[in-house]
This record gives structure tokens, sequence and C-alpha cells, in this order.
């Protein structure tokens, strides 16, 4: 199960993990609870992998692709870096699978407060169209996810304020409904 946690509102580097003191954690209910689902999978064998295949089946996640981000390999590093950690939504569910390294996916609940949600080897995230969100490498420096989409990806990211998509009223209303 994927760790979670409240944040800290320090400005200190957003690669650290930013826990409150005491530490309040996040359960995957309260994940779900706000759309978001998470899976653990054997990311050795990601290629053969049938859970992998019949969650892609499932939902329809016809496209797959692999981001490695690390300073050395990835064109644009510091400001892909810069971008993802925008506070942002899309129109479209975000699936990722984190298959080497680790990271941070930061989402909003119905408060307003972030949430770190810590993503390591094997787990799977799926955050709902219209959450507001951001993503962060964490002190490792390093990850390596496969990006999963339902038919021709779009991965155009809406920095918030963007409440006038029908995603996001459409997302508001899915909170209400889980209430
Ligand atoms: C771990 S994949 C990189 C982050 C990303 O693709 C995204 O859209 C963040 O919101
Ligand atoms: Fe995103």
């Amino acid at each position: 199960m994927v760790q979670a946690w409240y944040m800290d509102e320090s400005d200190e580097d957003q690669r650290k993990e930013h826990r409150l003191d005491p530490n309040q954690p996040v359960s995957p209910e309260e994940l779900q609870a706000l759309g978001v689902n998470s899976y653990k999978l054997d990311a050795d064998n990601y290629e053969s992998d049938p859970e992998l295949a019949k969650i892609r089946q499932d939902h329809n996640y016809t496209f797959t692709d692999i981001i490695t981000i690390h300073k050395d390999t990835l064109p644009n590093y510091e400001q892909k870096l810069k971008i993802f950690y925008e506070e942002h939504l899309h129109l479209d569910d975000e699936i990722r699978y984190i298959l080497e390294g680790s990271g941070y996916f930061d989402v909003r609940d119905k408060q307003d407060r972030w949430i770190r949600i810590a993503m390591q080897k094997g787990d799977m995230i799926t955050l709902p169209a219209g959450i507001y969100h951001r993503f962060t490498l964490d002190e490792n420096n390093y990850v390596k996810a496969m990006r999963l989409f339902v038919g021709e990806p779009v991965w155009t990211p809406y920095n918030r304020p963007a409440d006038d998509f029908e995603a996001r009223t459409k997302y508001l209303q899915l909170l209400e409904l889980k209430a």
C-alpha cells in the first residue's frame, strides 16, 4: 500500500518528506474517497505481468509509454520538473506506474490541504480527471514510470485556477457522491 500523509507548509526543498509533527497519515480508504486509487504490482516483471494486463484490459488503458526522469536522460529536465510541480489538473485521468526509483504525488483534499503520496517501485496510482495535484522527485532524484492512457494520450496540464473545466465540475460532483 502506498504511504501518504498531510504536508507541512514549509518552503524547504520540495524533495523532502514535508510531514507534519506529529505525522498525520492518510489511509488508502481516505485517498479512495478523493477518487485516488492505488495498486501494488510486480515491477520486475511488468512486461509479462497478468495483473497489469488485467488492469489495462478492465480500464481500457490502450496506450503506454515509459518516462525516465533523471538529469542526464530527460531533455529540459529542470523545466519539466518545474511544470510537474505546478499545481494543475488534467481533463483525463492520470495513471502512473513506478518501475524504478521513487517520487511524490501531492493531491488536494476536500479542505484544500496537501496530501503527499510516496510512490515507490511497484506502485501504480490513478488520479481522477479534475483533481488538483503535482509531482516531484524525492531526494533520490530518479524515477522510471509507465504512463497509461485510454486512447491517444493528452498530457496537457491546466494550472490552478482551472475551475471552469467540465472535468473539474464533474470531479467536485464525484466528491459529493462519495461523501
Ligand atoms: C512520474 S510521471 C511524471 C509526472 C507526470 O507525468 C505528471 O503529469 C504529473 O502531474
Ligand atoms: Fe499531472
